[in-house]
């Protein structure tokens, strides 16, 4: 069945966690595809790998994936309401806890702990949002004590949310040579756990509220990157051979 977004024209993948977030992203821009993923980092890269893989097959392709949802976010920096975009997407729970701390995978040799997201294009988007910019770290646990935040901000200075998606959605675009972008909006703050502060629907709301603003920045850069570079083949012209 066709989906918001499934036009011919070049295509932004939104994938979300949950229904309540996929459908505040459409509220705000109906022109991308967004779809509900599930929870945690595992849910994303699988749901993420397998519609990329599915539009290919159907001979669509994306220009762009857009991580989204709600968030914690470090306070006071990022307070409850505000939005924000990542210059980096990080695996922040992937590694060893060793007798010296925390290793990341990189530091045990194997692969990578973060996807950055075009610069000018993450900066243009928090620009029309008003949005806090920073790495956005992916983790597997919600954070609950001030310990485990505060042990996250000296690993990574500057962050400014947290979620459970970011870092699964990047690595799938990255196998697919798709850029990646991470937005959310802050429901909690990251600390000690208090369900009665969070603010879930404040949160949709700013998400539509971003996604209306951003929208057309998303879906003009998925059309540039389109376009076919002077020296690229056209499906005209196959190649080394020159168009009629
Ligand atoms: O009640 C809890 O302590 C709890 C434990 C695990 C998951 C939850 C959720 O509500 C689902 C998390 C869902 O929302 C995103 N999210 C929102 N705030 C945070 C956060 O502070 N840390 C990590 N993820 C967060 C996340 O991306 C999931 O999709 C509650």
């Amino acid at each position: 069945m066709p989906r918001p977004g499934d036009g011919a024209g070049p295509r932004v993948l939104v994938v979300t966690a949950v229904d309540a977030e996929r459908d505040a992203v459409a509220a705000g821009c109906p022109d991308v595809t967004a779809i509900a993923a599930g929870v945690g980092p595992a849910a994303a890269a699988a749901a993420t790998a397998a519609e990329l893989a599915t539009a290919v097959a159907h001979g669509r392709s994306y220009a762009l994936v857009v991580s989204a949802g709600i968030g914690g976010g470090f306070a006071p920096a990022v307070p409850v309401g505000a939005t924000a975009v990542a210059t980096a997407l990080v695996a922040a729970d992937l590694g060893a806890v060793t007798p010296d701390g925390f290793a990341d995978v990189t530091a045990l040799g194997f692969g990578t702990v973060a996807h950055r997201p075009p610069a000018e294009l993450a900066g243009e988007v928090a620009a029309l949002t008003g949005a806090h910019t920073g790495p956005i770290l992916t983790v597997s646990t919600v954070t609950g004590t001030a310990e485990r935040a505060a042990e996250l901000t000296a690993r990574h200075p500057g962050a400014v949310a947290e979620a459970m998606e970011g870092f699964g959605v990047a690595e799938a675009a990255a196998r697919a040579g798709v850029p990646v972008l991470e937005l959310r909006t802050v429901s909690n703050a990251v600390g000690p756990r208090d369900r009665a502060a969070w603010r879930i629907p404040d949160a949709l709301r700013a998400l539509t509220a971003a996604f209306r603003a951003a929208g057309p920045a998303l879906t003009a850069y998925a059309a540039a990157a389109a376009q076919p570079r002077p020296s690229e083949p056209t499906p005209d012209a196959p190649p080394n051979q020159e168009a009629p």
